[in-house]
């Protein structure tokens, strides 16, 4: 019987797609309209770039393949189009394979250049094998009988996977947890960073389905400290980080990819500079540079990706010539939120090296004027050259303290951005000290600074501007304290509200957190997580001021009332839903710190850790204490417990020697009664 080629072949470009033979297609907007650049001119096809839910498109490179003459295919030569994802493995693995989808049936094994698309032998077997059992369907057509292989093939693959996962849950039954101390003692040593991840994959499995898998006697506590250490050993935090990070991601999988996102570069964009040129021309001139260049993603008009180039980005006439700016996609986002109008008042609080500034001055079309502050002198520098190269010419420099806005221009401006400076949790892949230096410290002392210059932005905007009013905070920390909190306390100090940001993408801002209790219009606030949306980790506000009265102490004190009244409130409500889950999840001991928690759903593997766990076990002793005490009111007098006794001799002699007689054997008062004396004596 004859063998049936196969169709669906992968190749493995050795080299650059250019050394053989293929081109990377590039789709530019509106791109059919103007002049067809060189490198666009020998693709055959154009197609949109893949984007998924507005994130920033993975790069993909349409790879046109031609087949080589000495090992093309015998009967037809055929073009054949295909993509390729450029994962990181498989530029690294000696053969890249890609699959090419051929509509022709006549495809046979074929080489093209130094790609090898003779398919994978496995699959070549496979599907011989099946044929050649197949003799009873010996008149069904070939693309019958190869259907039927694959169904074949699908359904061992699927009983291999199943057998796969047997054995994984039963090697996971046998998963042993290490102590605190020997991890410790190991990392002395160094770790095997091989034991260490598979560790790291053992404990968050157990920490998902926490009770089948279990060891009875380690407690959830346990499992999650050995985590954090084996998490900081792999990826080389400091455990308040971490701690940090665990509380965020309380989902293990979704730990690992933020934390593999860290260390992972985020691509390169650049926005262009409308007041010099337009996005599909400078796209179209970078293209003819030898850049490789497409729209970054829908949400933005300005934005491109830059895949790869022959020349230094930041070097081109373009570049030079202000045509653009190489900013991360994310730097868009508050100047979108900000949206400045021609003639605005506008100021940028925090604008060094000028990014965002340059952006706010090309959406207001050089008009109005815009203040550009920075404290850092030597940084004020930047923002100069770049307004410079850009073509900025509304726009004033200055040079001093955020917090000094809020007195010297009170009321004077429209739109205020301001871009705090803040821990740099969400760029650690540009950083990787963050991962290290780090501490509880640094982010209060940043805290601190954030409510300084949140409060001096608000007293410095005009409330009864016509078109205005508005506030834009933003961060590159994915940390609550900066962010949430940050804007939460504003709320409770001036008279201002959240608006809707305006912008399409990104996830929702807390509104709890932990311990953290935020005004419900927080959930307007959004952030951006780098594994979520391939972008820096951000968080961008915006805020309506109110009125330019400010407030009275006294309504501060009953903004502070209310906060505390509702904070009492929920903790209520939290606590009785415990109470009703309890019994309903058998619970049982709540004991060694919620470790042996049976409300366990595996979706809050890491619940103990941080301040979240050390609240709720201070609400417990709270409560404790306070059925202690109950207990000691009511007390019937078989009670003869020490402490109780203790406590009556206190009330005891607090009733028996009044202050006021126990001040008369003072000083003072033994002073007086002398002095009566001798008064009496006299
Ligand atoms: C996140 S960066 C700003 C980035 C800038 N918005 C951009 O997009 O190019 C924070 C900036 O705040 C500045 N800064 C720090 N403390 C400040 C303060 N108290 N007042 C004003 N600027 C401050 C820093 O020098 C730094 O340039």
């Amino acid at each position: 019987m004859a063998i049936v080629k196969k169709k669906k072949v992968s190749t493995t470009p050795k080299s650059t797609p250019k050394e053989n033979g293929l081109k990377r297609k590039l789709e530019v907007e509106d791109a059919q309209e103007a002049e067809t650049p060189k490198v666009a001119k020998k693709t055959p096809k154009k197609k949109p770039l893949k984007k998924q839910n507005g994130t920033v498109a993975t790069p993909v490179v349409e790879v046109v393949a031609t087949p080589s003459s000495e090992n093309g295919p015998k009967k037809k030569k055929k073009k054949v189009v295909k993509k390729v994802k450029l994962f990181e493995e498989e530029e690294k693995a000696p053969k890249q394979k890609a699959q090419l989808i051929d509509e022709d049936d006549d495809e046979e094994e074929f080489n093209i250049g130094n790609l090898d698309i003779q398919g994978d032998d496995d699959d070549d077997d496979d599907l011989r094998d099946d044929y050649s059992d197949d003799d009873e369907d010996e008149d069904n057509l070939p693309i019958e009988k190869k259907s039927a292989a694959l169904d074949k093939k699908k359904e061992k693959m699927l009983k291999e996977g199943e057998e796969e996962l047997q054995l994984n849950i039963a090697n996971q039954e046998k998963f042993e947890l290490p102590t605190v101390e020997d991890i410790e003692a190991e990392m002395k040593s160094a770790p095997n960073l091989e034991i260490v991840r598979q560790r790291i994959a053992d404990v968050i499995q157990v920490l998902g389905d926490f009770k089948a898998r279990r060891d009875p006697n380690k407690s959830r506590l346990q499992y999650v400290e050995v985590l954090q250490k084996d998490l900081c050993s792999q990826f080389g935090y400091n455990e308040f980080l971490m701690a940090k990070f665990m509380d965020l991601f309380p989902n293990g999988a979704e730990l690992l990819q933020f934390l593999e996102a860290n260390d992972n570069p985020r691509p390169v964009t650049i926005r262009a500079n409308s007041l010099k040129v337009k996005r599909r021309d400078l796209a179209k001139n970078l293209i003819n540079r030898g850049m490789n260049v497409d729209p970054a993603a829908e949400w933005t008009k300005v934005g491109l990706v830059v895949y790869d180039s022959q020349v230094p980005v930041g070097a081109t006439p373009e570049y030079l010539a202000g045509h653009y700016m190489i900013q991360g996609l994310n730097s868009l986002l508050p100047v979108m939120a900000l949206a400045p109008q021609p003639g605005d008042r506008v100021l940028d609080m925090c604008s060094a090296p000028g990014g965002k500034t340059s952006h706010i001055a090309s959406l207001m079309k050089n008009s109005g004027v815009l203040f550009a502050n920075d404290a850092n002198f030597d940084r004020c520098r930047a923002i100069i050259g770049n307004l410079h190269r850009l073509g900025v010419n509304n726009t004033v420099v200055c040079n001093l303290g955020g917090e000094e806005f809020g007195k010297i221009r009170p009321n004077g401006f429209d739109r205020i951005l301001l871009d705090a400076p803040c821990s740099g949790t969400g760029v650690i892949w540009k950083d990787q000290s963050v991962k290290t230096s780090k501490d509880s410290q640094d982010v209060q002392r940043r805290h601190t600074m954030q409510r300084q210059l949140i409060l001096s932005a608000m007293d410095a905007l005009d409330a009864n501007s016509p078109n205005g009013g508005y506030l834009v905070y933003s961060t590159c920390s994915v940390l609550v304290e900066e962010n949430e909190a940050v804007v939460n306390f504003l709320l409770e100090r001036r008279h201002c509200e959240l608006v809707p940001t305006g912008l399409t993408i990104g996830v929702d801002g807390y509104t709890r957190f932990r311990d953290y209790r935020f005004h419900s219009s927080l959930s307007m606030t959004k952030r951006y997580y780098p594994h979520v949306h391939n972008i820096d980790g951000f968080f961008v506000a915006k805020i309506k001021k109110l009125s330019n009265a400010k407030m009275s102490k006294q309504e501060v004190l009953e903004k502070e009332r209310e906060k505390q009244e509702n904070k009492k409130k929920s903790q209520a409500e939290e606590d009785s839903s415990d109470d009703k889950k309890k019994p309903a999840k058998k619970a049982g001991k709540k004991s060694k710190e919620d470790s042996d928690s049976e409300d366990d759903d595996g979706t809050a593997p890491f619940k103990n850790v941080g301040s979240g766990a050390r609240a709720n076990k201070k609400r417990r002793n709270q409560k404790k204490v306070q059925a202690k005490q109950d207990s000691l009111k009511e007390d019937d007098g078989f009670n003869t417990v020490g402490n109780i006794k203790k406590a009556r001799k206190v009330k005891e002699f607090k009733a028996r020697v009044p202050k006021r007689a126990a001040a008369r054997t003072g000083a003072k008062a033994v002073k007086n009664k002398r002095k009566k004396m001798l008064a009496k004596q006299q």
